[in-house]
């Protein structure tokens, strides 16, 4: 049996995987589990231990599990989603007025088609994306202007305003995509509490560090393939681990999501209405010494429609991170988890 090394841009630095030579396969309901987060809003804290403790279970199994009954309503999901279309569909001289790689400091903004390469192993991604990360104003829980953050926190604070400004003539742009980065991170909030319980720890140990978190709303689009790409096998987006402590992510239902298993085989992470995927980041991974995989995943979208997710990357803020020196020098180099090579142009 011939296995393929895959390599992999960390955090953590590279890393290298053997994926069997066997084609992505459907998931089994054991592989990646639906946890109900019913019970998360319990008063009761036994209700909330079953949450936790099925987090645990997908946590050291592979890493990715899917979340129903999260709160999150399906107007706020679909107003979003039709929006990433209406951005997505623009002609391309549109996008680049907020392009990425020109305008931002903190990579903010809009990466086009095959403008990046996430995986050393794999082609450019045929994905774009619009990114915006976070900003005290925006944050649902408890909204501040800049000037009231304290002045030791300011400087690590990564939304631009450039992206809404670029964005301001569609109508209800920035109102429908701030309610969905909202509602993931008061979910986001929550869920950590019931990570924290996971793993033995205070229910509230991430609380204080997550009041500026890193929380990055990032918009997916992949195009149909053309015939060259097609031909070519080209990625939507390459094997990639995510950077922070987890991500929420809402995929349409085209499909096109698959994980590495711990036995190094593909496996299909197909829609189901409803959910919302979960999956582990290399910086929970660190902190809890690997006993947590931040699993390896990429997006092919092989079907004849365009597809969208829509990831919200949650962890955080950089500064608590500077006592993992190797981790921050790594997390540099790749960023945010959209980032990736940079392809010139
Ligand atoms: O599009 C997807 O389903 C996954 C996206 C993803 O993995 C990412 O943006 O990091
Ligand atoms: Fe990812």
């Amino acid at each position: 049996m011939s296995v393929t090394k895959l390599e992999l841009r960390t955090a953590l630095g590279p890393v290298y995987r053997d994926v069997l030579p066997y084609p992505p396969r459907d998931c089994t309901p054991e592989e990646i589990p639906i946890i109900d987060l019913k019970p998360m809003f319990s008063s009761d804290l036994s209700e909330r231990k079953k949450v936790s403790s099925a987090i645990r279970a997908a946590a050291v199994n592979n890493g990715f599990f899917y979340v129903k009954n999260h709160g999150i309503s399906s107007e706020v999901i679909e107003r979003c989603k039709s929006q990433v279309l209406n951005f997505m569909r623009q002609p391309l001289e549109a996008k680049d007025t907020i392009r990425s790689h020109k305008y931002s400091k903190y990579f903010n903004g809009y990466l086009g088609r095959r403008k990046a390469q996430i995986s050393p192993s794999e082609t450019a991604d045929v994905r774009e994306s619009f990114t915006f990360r976070y900003s005290p104003e925006l944050d649902p829980d408890d909204p501040k202007d800049i000037s009231e953050v304290p002045p030791e926190i300011r400087p690590w604070i990564r939304g631009e305003d450039f992206v809404w400004e670029g964005t301001k003539h569609l109508p209800d742009f920035k109102k429908d995509c701030v309610a969905y980065w909202s509602a993931c991170l008061s979910l986001a909030r929550r869920l950590v509490r019931m990570f924290a319980l996971s793993l033995d720890l205070e229910e509230n140990y991430w609380d204080d560090k997550v009041t500026y978190p890193g929380a990055d709303g990032v918009f997916n689009y992949y195009p149909t393939r053309t015939q060259e790409e097609i031909q070519e096998k080209f990625v939507g987006l390459g094997s990639h681990t995510d950077l922070q402590l987890f991500t929420l992510l809402w995929q349409d239902s085209v499909g096109g999501l698959q994980v590495l298993n711990r036995e190094g085989q593909w496996i299909k992470a197909p829609p189901i209405e409803g959910t919302i995927v979960v999956n582990i980041g290399d910086y929970m991974m660190r902190l809890c010494n690997d006993i947590y995989k931040s699993t390896v995943h990429r997006v092919t979208n092989e079907s004849t429609q365009e597809r969208v997710s829509m990831p919200f990357f949650f962890g955080c803020q950089k500064r608590f991170k500077m006592e993992n020196e190797e981790f921050v020098k790594n997390e540099a180099k790749r960023s945010i988890a959209p980032s990736a090579v940079v392809i010139a142009g």
